[in-house]
């Protein structure tokens, strides 16, 4: 373990390096599939289109110069026209959709032709380009072609993509299992009285409802005890079960903070904290079983300080396992203007709880009134993080990255 306090993108680059995809696949219907990620690739397995047919509702012709034509066929969408053949000088009259008869040349809209009983004759401003209007088998999508990618994440036009082609169901990465524990004796669960020196618990309700959000499997852990066995026991147990563990408070360095320790004695910690604020304690490492890792986060006990590290750094790990590839797993950010000067510079990197704004000048940043790590109220007033660099003297309309808050709330997988 480092005990040198990690800058914030070391230690981003370190998670998303060294947390791997999960190797575990589930089959998943059609209409379950938003935000996973393909477990394997999706071959092509019909033509599209599946049969030449026409853009739109007119008629078929065969002889595009002759300028009449005799109207021997109605084909709508669903017949079949396999029997169908037009000769020269003859029209089917036709839908979109529909199958193209044998014998056509072109497809003429119907807004471009007189009709008159079963002879249609050509508007005197009207062209044919040769083939017109007609849909070819093959030309979108061929069969053997790769439809989808392996790590691909299915959103409703790919799921759309799919029905397309038939499938019913796909192989997908299975979901990630974490397991959340809030730590410390003062915590109550909300509806229970409180006694004194007592709080509510925020954090662990916080934290599963932002991941099942997200799309992961998540366990209730419950509120740990200050005691390093009970601890300890609670995180090897969880391990054995979780692809992760997520837990908030006992990080920092007093002697009721059991988190890292537990870790060291069933585990492996790799790192404890970070020079940034809110969020300094923000320990990670894992817990090694016969089958697998178990990757584990432990949050600072603040509510800020757990909401900050967990879309920051826990996060982008997270999603990593889930089979995100690396760009996509790093927080949503873009370039918004400081509006705000500081001329007493913060040694440590910070992430200012800012309102974005959009003005003539693009995007500015402002920060909400209550900025302390223990105050959710003010995160309550914000839609964004502000990045300010270690030491930092701002001034107003200077450019900063900004992260905004439950950037992506789709699912995750
Ligand atoms: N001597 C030092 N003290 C502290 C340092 C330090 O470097 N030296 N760091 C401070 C910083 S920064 C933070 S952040 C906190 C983090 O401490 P812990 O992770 O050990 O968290 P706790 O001590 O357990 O709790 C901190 C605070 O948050 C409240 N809390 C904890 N869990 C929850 C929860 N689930 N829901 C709501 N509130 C929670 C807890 O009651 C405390 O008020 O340490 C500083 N101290
Ligand atoms: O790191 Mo602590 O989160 O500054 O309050």
């Amino acid at each position: 373990m480092s005990n040198a306090l990690l800058d914030y993108h070391d230690a981003l680059a370190t998670l998303l390096q060294t947390h791997r995809p999960i190797d575990r696949s589930e089959t998943v219907a059609l209409a379950q599939l938003n935000g996973r990620l393909l477990a394997s690739d999706v071959p092509v397995r019909l033509d599209v289109p599946a049969f030449d047919n026409s853009a739109m509702d007119g008629y078929a012709i065969h002889g595009d110069a002759l300028g009449q034509w005799q109207v021997v066929q109605r084909i709508a969408a669903g017949d079949d026209a396999a029997g169908v053949a037009l000769q020269p000088g003859q029209a089917a009259r036709i839908f979109t959709g529909a199958p193209i008869p044998a014998g056509t040349t072109s497809v003429v809209m119907q807004e471009h032709v007189q009709r008159e009983a079963d002879t249609i004759t050509l508007a005197a401003d009207a062209q044919i380009q040769p083939g017109q209007h007609i849909r070819r088998r093959g030309e979108e999508l061929r069969t053997g072609d790769t439809l989808l990618r392996q790590g691909q994440r299915l959103n409703p036009a790919t799921i759309g993509l799919l029905a397309i082609q038939g499938y019913a169901e796909v192989p997908v990465v299975a979901q990630l299992r974490v397991t959340v524990f809030s730590s410390g004796n003062e915590l109550v669960q909300p509806g229970q009285p409180l006694q004194s020196g007592q709080i509510y618990d925020s954090n662990r309700v916080m934290l599963i409802t932002w991941l099942r959000a997200l799309g992961f499997a998540v366990t209730d852990g419950g509120a740990l005890p200050d005691r390093l066995d009970a601890t300890r026991d609670a995180l090897q147990q969880a391990a054995q079960q979780a692809d992760a563990i997520l837990c908030s408070g006992g990080v920092s360095v007093g002697e009721e903070d059991h988190l890292k320790n537990a870790l060291t004695e069933v585990g492996t910690l790799i790192q404890w904290r970070l020079f940034i604020k809110p969020g300094k304690p923000f320990t990670w490492g894992h817990i090694s079983g016969p089958a697998k890792d178990c990757h584990v986060f432990m949050l600072p006990g603040n509510p800020v300080s757990s909401l900050v590290t967990f879309q920051q750094l826990a996060l982008p790990a997270l999603r990593r396992l889930a089979g995100w590839p690396v760009d996509q797993a790093r927080p949503l950010q873009f370039k918004a203007r400081a509006g705000f000067g500081r001329s007493r510079p913060e040694p440590r990197r910070e992430f200012v709880r800012v309102v974005l704004t959009q003005d003539a000048q693009g995007w500015r940043a402002t920060p909400v009134a209550r900025q302390g790590s223990n105050m959710l109220s003010g995160v309550a007033q914000a839609n964004a993080l502000a990045e300010t660099a270690p030491g930092a003297c701002i001034a107003e309309g200077d450019w900063l990255t900004v992260y905004p808050l439950f950037d992506q709330l789709a699912p995750v997988h």
